[in-house]
């Protein structure tokens, strides 16, 4: 360890360990399921670490919540109710509010802990929580799923941490049922899914699930966010049978002059040219090589 530095090191990335400047420590406690730290770096704003694993920094949140939230939503006209798992930063509530047809926010973090030092440490972030259409639910994603009538969400997005942990549940085939069950038909659902460079593994687990759960479309996209581990992080979209959804195309922008936006601030990442983008693959990634 190099005193002033933080590493991340993990087994989920052998061989290789993403370094911050550590400014200073601002918090370090034990939940009833994780580490949390809170560090102020040098150069990437304040840090949320779990289990030593960098889950968001300050510099580069927007990258990770702007995609995972508007790949989702920007694909289907007209979403009005929504359920996130995890995300208990708060920065997936910061985007879906963006939204003008969205009329309820469900949100379900199993970890309080998280909510209170993101709000304490990450007002930007946690800054989704004030929106009047959003319901906190603690507890278990796994059990709040399997409790969800059938078909009452338009979208869903699993704002995850890595599957080691509290989230391992949120990777597996019995999940992904529940979260068809609880779409209606066109519904879509966005989950957090790793690395290409680091986890073709996992992903093409992932996608062998979801193509066998979801009878519509089924599509990987990535996006660049420096503090991840490779520098890149993936997003698993799917779609239920019903009204035709293609995730390639933004066909619901968000726009600019939205009142949602302005209090919260314009989009610093994601526009409809990058929500293009992030579909298309290396080759090593794509449907004759691998997977999609
Ligand atoms: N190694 C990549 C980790 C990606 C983590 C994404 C993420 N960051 C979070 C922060 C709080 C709660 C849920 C979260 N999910």
């Amino acid at each position: 360890v190099i005193p002033g530095w933080f590493s991340e090191i993990s087994t989920l990335w052998p061989g290789e360990a993403h370094s911050l400047k550590v400014e200073k420590l601002l918090f370090h406690g034990k939940s009833d399921y994780q580490n949390i730290t809170v560090f102020q770096s040098s150069t990437y704003g304040k840090v949320l670490v779990l289990d030593g694993v960098i889950q968001l920094t300050e510099r580069d949140e927007c990258a990770y919540q702007e995609m995972i939230t508007h790949l989702p939503l920007c694909s289907i006209p007209n979403p009005k109710k929504v359920l996130v798992i995890g995300g208990g930063d708060g920065g997936v509530l910061r985007e879906v509010a963006r939204h003008s047809s969205i009329e309820k926010i469900d949100i379900c973090e199993i970890d309080k802990m998280v909510v209170d030092v993101s709000q304490h440490f990450f007002p930007s972030v946690a800054v989704g929580f004030e929106d009047p259409r959003v319901t906190l639910h603690i507890g278990d994603g796994v059990a709040f799923l399997k409790a969800a009538p059938e078909g009452t969400y338009d979208a869903i997005i699993v704002d995850s941490s890595d599957p080691i942990g509290p989230a391992r549940e949120l990777f597996e085939k019995p999940f992904f049922e529940s979260l068809a069950k609880a779409l209606r038909p066109g519904g879509v659902m966005c989950t957090q899914a790793e690395s290409i460079w680091l986890h073709m593994h996992i992903i093409e687990n992932i996608v062998a699930n979801c193509r066998q759960i979801f009878k519509g479309c089924v599509d990987y996209a990535w996006t660049t966010v420096p503090t991840y581990p490779s520098g890149v992080i993936g997003f698993m979209l799917c779609a239920t049978e019903g009204p035709a959804v293609d995730f390639k195309h933004s066909i619901n922008p968000i726009d600019a002059d939205d009142s949602h936006v302005k209090t919260k601030g314009p989009l610093k990442f994601y526009n409809s040219e990058i929500h293009s983008a992030a579909f298309c693959l290396p080759s090593f990634a794509r449907k004759n090589e691998s997977f999609v």
